[in-house]
């Protein structure tokens, strides 16, 4: 976790509406600005439905974007690009997914799994060297060479995941995506795979965007921290800040929905529930400044508020 201030991607006015029925549309991605830095983890949370998974395929470029812009490196991944730029950047952004099982081929053996975005990009030279590359891929993660001529359903929710993680890799990406990337294991593999993703992020100089539905395990992965309801960011801030000083009450509703290993905070603990009809409506809200890092959607009445709040 070394964060830098030189931004990797640049995430302006992002926009994805879905059609749904002949009059409805879903605004599920609705306008989202911010920066992420080179190094960095950013954790993106919110609860189900909120638009997280969305806004990391619209940034990979699964889907096109309704509106706004994604910067890679300073260029427009959503620009009008040609099949070898295009690859380009598929190589250099990879995703991690939260069911290892069913982004995983069962009919296709883990060495041809891992190396698929090999042959894709024309990485090695020959079947020697594709061997060599995945067997030291999978030591990388954590298994080792004699799993490449073996299935999927021969291994353990946090082996699948290292799996999916190794193919992420063999092509030498720059930022990862990991869409809920543990939140399908069990609670004693949670937290080795969030290692070992942490250790190849400080080896590799890699940037996640981790994203998740609460903030206990976020917590401690993130740098910084976007939270997410219903399309738009409410708040974001350094992950420490975001503890220290929670400002949107959707953002201390989530919080309090963590269970603290202090027992006596714990036995005071009471669930905040947000009410979103509780805001200011005299004008629209915007995505302010509070102070420098710290980002919060709200009007200029509120944002007096909640400087009054600040720790
Ligand atoms: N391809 C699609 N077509 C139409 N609507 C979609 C599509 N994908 C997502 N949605 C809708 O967009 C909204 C946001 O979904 P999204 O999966 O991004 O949320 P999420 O925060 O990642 O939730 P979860 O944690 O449950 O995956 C939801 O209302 C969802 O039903």
């Amino acid at each position: 976790m070394s964060q830098s201030q030189e931004k990797l991607l640049e995430i302006k006015g992002l926009k994805q509406h879905f059609q749904s029925g002949r009059n409805n549309v879903v605004k599920a991605v609705d306008g989202l600005t911010f920066d992420i830095y080179k190094g960095e983890t950013f954790g993106l949370v919110g609860e189900s439905g909120c638009g997280k998974s969305t806004t990391g395929r619209t940034i990979i470029r699964l889907y096109d974007a309704t509106d706004g812009e994604v910067l890679f490196d300073g260029e427009n991944v959503h620009g009008k690009k040609n099949k070898s730029e295009m690859k380009k950047f598929n190589r250099k952004m990879q995703m991690i997914f939260q069911d290892p099982y069913a982004s995983l081929n069962p009919r296709m053996k883990v060495m041809d799994t891992i190396a698929e975005g090999l042959d894709i990009h024309g990485l090695v030279k020959d079947q020697k060297e594709r061997q060599k590359k995945v067997e030291d891929l999978l030591e990388t993660v954590g298994l080792n060479k004699e799993h490449a001529n073996r299935y999927p359903h021969e291994f353990s929710g946090g082996q699948r995941q290292r799996i999916g993680i190794a193919r992420a890799l063999a092509v030498d990406p720059d930022f990862i995506i990991a869409d809920e990337p543990i939140s399908a294991l069990d609670v004693s593999i949670q937290a080795q795979v969030v290692n070992l993703m942490r250790k190849l992020q400080r080896e590799q100089g890699l940037t996640y965007l981790f994203i998740a539905h609460d903030l206990s395990m976020v917590k401690y992965i993130s740098d910084r921290i976007g939270v997410m309801y219903f399309g738009k960011l409410v708040e974001l801030a350094d992950s420490d800040e975001l503890y220290k000083n929670p400002l949107h009450p959707y953002t201390q509703s989530l919080l309090s929905a963590i269970p603290l290993p202090d027992p006596d905070y714990e036995r005071n603990r009471q669930r905040k529930n947000y009410d979103p009809t509780q805001h200011d409506t005299s004008e629209e809200p915007e995505f302010r400044e509070i102070k420098p890092g710290h980002w919060i959607l709200c009007t200029t009445k509120e944002l007096e508020q909640y400087k009054k709040q600040l720790k």
